[in-house]
């Protein structure tokens, strides 16, 4: 266990600037989902964290100790920082024990260290098995569980759930986040699902053209977006045209309060952001309901998104939290009415 701390690191590719001055810490024995997308920098800082890249600028220290830096660059084996990759992570002509007991020395492997680490990971018992005789989700787990076992000061995860099939997804990623925090491990996981970030992470690390925009706990990342681009990209977004009088959003959904996120304030005409679990469906004739028509119904299981449409034209977004005894027909007209306040920025929202 330790602390991870990025200071203003900056990585460029020839003419990609991959990382442009990143600043991140990692608080000893939490888990931090480093979350963006495609292209924004993630694998890249995590290969300069493992030292698999010098980085250009900036430095990296473990426990205070600098292990990057321009012109000083302490090799991944002395890093002692563990790696679980995507996938194929193990050695298919070994046992899941030999797997487990690669990085561990002799006394160690005496110490039922393997044993344990299996346990954590939901695997007990399953040490004299080969790897191909283990389902995705089972292989992952050892992948874990061999990253864990030597103690390392820092467990990297690289996207490790994402071949895995949605149901089993779910699963192991719970069992990993207990495996991590049962063994005290700090730990980074880089992940372009926002969901998979938001339900892992003690802390979220959003990360954008080679930045790290906002980090914090994921129910203040989603509640407290800093800018429009991290409202939009962590979550369902709704934005509403609004205008701005004595501390008032007036939007079409009607007046709410707004709180502002910004050093300045709100433009006078501008947008507003909710969430849509915000957006309350009733009856049209309710008390203070706007009328909406239903759009779309996008069914997810324990929940529903309604997509609908005001009569002024703007779109909105609604989650619903008991789809089933919901029957809203698609062209029919509902009320809405807005639970809490509105969100304001004041820098200009733009689309991700
Ligand atoms: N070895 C390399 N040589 C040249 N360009 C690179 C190299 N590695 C990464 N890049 C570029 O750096 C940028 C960041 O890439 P990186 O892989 O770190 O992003 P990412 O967020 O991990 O993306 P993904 O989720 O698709 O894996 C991209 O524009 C990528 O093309």
């Amino acid at each position: 266990m330790a602390e991870l701390r990025v200071t203003a690191v900056h990585k460029s590719f020839g003419e990609v600037r991959a990382l442009r001055g990143v600043d991140l810490t990692v608080r000893s024995g939490t888990l931090t989902a480093v979350l963006g997308p495609s292209g924004s920098g993630k694998t890249t800082l995590l290969r300069c964290i493992a030292g698999f890249e010098a980085v250009d600028a900036g430095e990296i220290r473990l426990d205070g100790h600098r292990i990057a830096a321009p012109g000083r660059t302490v090799p991944p084996e002395r890093r002692r920082i563990a790696v679980v990759p995507q996938e194929g992570a193990l050695f298919p002509h070994l046992l899941v024990r030999g797997n487990v007991a690669y990085g561990l020395d002799r006394r160690a492997r005496r110490t039922g260290r393997i044993e344990s680490v299996l346990a954590l990971v939901g695997l007990a018992g399953f040490e004299n098995r080969m790897p191909h005789h283990l389902s995705g989700g089972q292989q992952q787990r050892v992948a874990v569980a061999r990253a864990l076992a030597p103690h390392p000061p820092v467990v990297l995860l690289d996207e490790p759930f994402s071949a895995l099939d949605a149901g089993l997804r779910a699963e192991v990623r719970q069992d990993v986040r207990s495996a991590l925090h049962s063994d005290g491990a700090t730990a980074v996981l880089v992940t372009h699902d926002q969901a998979e970030a938001l339900s892992i992470a003690d802390e979220v690390a959003v990360m954008h053209d080679g930045r790290i925009v906002q980090s914090g706990p994921p129910d203040l990342v989603y509640s407290a977006p800093a800018d429009p681009w991290v409202a939009d990209f962590v979550g369902e977004a709704v934005w509403l045209p609004a205008e701005m009088t004595g501390g008032r959003a007036h939007t079409p959904l009607g007046p709410m309060p707004v709180v502002t996120t910004g050093h300045r304030p709100p433009t006078r005409a501008g947008e507003v952001l909710l969430r849509p679990e915000q957006i309350e469906v009733v009856a049209p004739v309710a008390p203070a309901a706007v009328t909406a028509t239903v759009v779309r119904r996008d069914f997810q299981g324990h929940d529903a998104l309604l997509a609908l449409r005001l009569t002024d034209g703007t779109a909105v977004v609604a989650r619903i939290f008991d789809p089933a005894s919901v029957h809203h027909v698609i062209g029919g007209e509902v009320g809405l009415r807005v639970r809490g306040a509105a969100r304001a920025f004041s820098s200009p929202h733009r689309t991700p």
